[in-house]
C-alpha cells in the first residue's frame, strides 16, 4: 500500500462530514488529520477529535512558527493543517486524509506536494440549501453566506482529481472507498 495524501473539499453542507466519518470507519489505514479552527464548537463537537479549538492569537502564533501546511479563513473563522502531523504520518507510511476546503487545497496543490484531491458537490444548489436547513446549526444570515461561497467553490472543481456527487449517500460512500482503494494500491 502506498502512503498517500488526500484531500477532500466540498462546499458547505454537502454531507462530507457525514461521508468522511463513513470513509474513516471502512478504511481504518486512512489517519485524519485534526485541523485547528477558531470557529465556536458545535453541539456534540469534542476538543482533540472533530478539532483543536484554539482562540484568533493562539492560532495565529502557530501560523507565523511556519506550524500550519496550510491555512485559510473560511466563513469569518480560520482554519489550518497542522504540517507536523501530516509529513509524521506519510513518513511512516500512513495515508492522511485532509477534510480541508478549497483555498487549502488549491495551496497544497499549489505547493507541488503529492496528493489526491476530491471535491464532493451536491446534486443541486436547492439541495444544498435543503441540507444547510436540515441540519439546524445555522442562522439564516450563515446559510446564505455559505450558498454564496459555494458557488465560488464549484466553480474550482475542476482542480480536483476527483469529482463524486453526494446524491443517494451509500453510492457516494462506495465511490470515495473505490477512490482512496485504487489510489493506494501499488
Ligand atoms: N483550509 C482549511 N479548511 C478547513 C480546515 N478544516 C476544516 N476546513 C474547512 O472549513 C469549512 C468549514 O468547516 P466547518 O466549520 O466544520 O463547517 P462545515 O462547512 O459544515 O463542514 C469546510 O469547508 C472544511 O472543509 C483546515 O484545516 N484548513
Ligand atoms: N446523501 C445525502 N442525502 C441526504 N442528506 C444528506 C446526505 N448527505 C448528508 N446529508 C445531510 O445533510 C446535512 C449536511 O451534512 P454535513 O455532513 O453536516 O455536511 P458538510 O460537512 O458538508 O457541511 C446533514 O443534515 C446530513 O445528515
Amino acid at each position: 500500500m502506498a502512503a498517500k495524501l488526500f484531500i477532500v473539499s466540498a462546499p458547505s453542507g454537502v454531507g462530507k462530514t457525514t461521508l468522511v466519518k463513513e470513509l474513516l470507519k471502512r478504511c481504518p489505514d486512512l489517519v485524519y488529520s485534526i485541523s485547528h479552527t477558531t470557529r465556536a464548537p458545535r453541539k456534540g463537537e469534542v476538543h482533540g477529535k472533530d478539532y483543536f479549538f484554539t482562540d484568533k492569537a493562539q492560532f495565529m502564533e502557530m501560523v507565523e512558527s511556519g506550524q500550519m501546511l496550510e491555512w485559510a479563513q473560511v466563513h469569518g473563522n480560520c482554519y489550518g493543517t497542522s504540517g507536523a502531523f501530516v509529513q509524521e504520518q506519510l513518513a511512516a507510511g500512513q495515508s492522511v486524509l485532509l477534510d480541508i476546503d478549497v483555498q487549502g487545497g488549491r495551496q497544497i496543490m499549489d505547493f507541488g506536494l503529492d496528493s489526491v484531491s476530491i471535491f464532493i458537490m451536491a446534486p443541486s444548489l436547492d439541495v444544498l440549501e435543503q441540507r444547510l436547513r436540515g441540519r439546524g446549526t445555522d442562522t439564516e444570515e450563515v446559510i446564505r453566506t455559505r450558498l454564496e461561497n459555494a458557488i465560488g467553490e464549484i466553480a474550482q472543481k475542476s482542480f480536483y482529481t476527483h469529482v463524486v456527487v453526494n446524491d443517494v449517500l451509500d453510492e457516494a460512500v462506495a465511490e470515495l472507498i473505490a477512490i482512496v482503494k485504487q489510489e493506494t494500491v501499488g
